[in-house]
């Protein structure tokens, strides 16, 4: 899988050659390739916004330099197979659905907008060529997009096969189809006693069908605690 990078602060993507994400790109299960958008500008002050058509606050991100971006980036052929992602406040709210299925990809761009955003064009056109995700972390907006594009990262590269040693942790995962898309239940280790507080004793049992019914019991309790919304999907089997 190769991952571009297209933003006026590239060095954000530094921290990938840090985390498990690093590794994967050495073990070649990824490839990481950051961009300054500036490089594509032509003027002195390498310039890549403007005011808005229309009037408003703020400036916008012109076209142009996402266009020659694209070009040298990505190439001026139609391909389906290019996943483009803009992180946006606008966009469809990321899922861990949504991260499985760009986990196969071979290859996904991130635009990452800065200012008020984007010229719509960029994205129009983008549409035109290749696959375009416009994606939300959730109801909140941040400055830019470059740390919404490391948390879609994440999100996906953990899943790209042979990038968890065991993969079989993914699936008892909040969301997974192995937790039937529910919240994941509360996690003990040792020691069993500490300040005060013990870890449930059913788990000490050694009795694997009663750990099974407590966890799955707990899942759908704080599903249904701080995820109403997750209790009516069909995949939850809870309604
Ligand atoms: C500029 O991007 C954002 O503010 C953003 C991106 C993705 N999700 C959000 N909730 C905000």
């Amino acid at each position: 899988m190769r991952l571009d990078y297209l933003s006026i602060f590239p060095a954000y993507f530094d921290v990938l050659d840090i985390s498990l994400v690093g590794k994967a790109a050495i073990n070649g299960l990824v490839e990481i390739h950051a961009h300054d958008l500036r490089d594509w500008t032509h003027d002195r002050h390498r310039t890549v916004d403007d005011t808005p058509c229309g009037g408003g606050a703020g400036m916008v991100m012109k076209p142009d330099p996402w266009g020659e971006a694209f070009d040298e980036i990505i190439g001026t052929e139609s391909d389906p197979s290019v996943h483009v992602i803009f992180p946006a406040p606008s966009g469809t709210p990321f899922t861990q659905s949504a991260a499985a299925e760009l986990s196969s990809a071979q290859r996904i761009v991130f635009c990452c907008g800065r200012y008020e955003g984007i010229d719509h064009r960029v994205i129009d056109y983008a549409r035109s060529m290749w696959t375009v995700h416009e994606v939300s972390l959730g109801d909140y907006v941040l400055n830019g997009g470059e740390v919404a594009a490391l948390a879609i990262t994440e999100a996906v590269v953990r899943l790209v096969p042979g990038f968890m040693g065991n993969p079989e942790s993914l699936a008892e995962e909040s969301f997974s189809a192995g937790q039937d898309g529910l919240l994941e239940y509360p996690l003990f280790t040792r020691p069993v006693s500490w300040r005060g507080l013990d870890v449930p004793e059913v788990l000490m049992s050694g009795h694997h069908g009663r750990i099974a019914s407590w966890r799955r019991d707990e899942s759908v309790r704080l599903t249904r605690e701080r995820r109403p919304d997750l209790t009516d999907s069909d995949s939850s089997g809870i309604h």
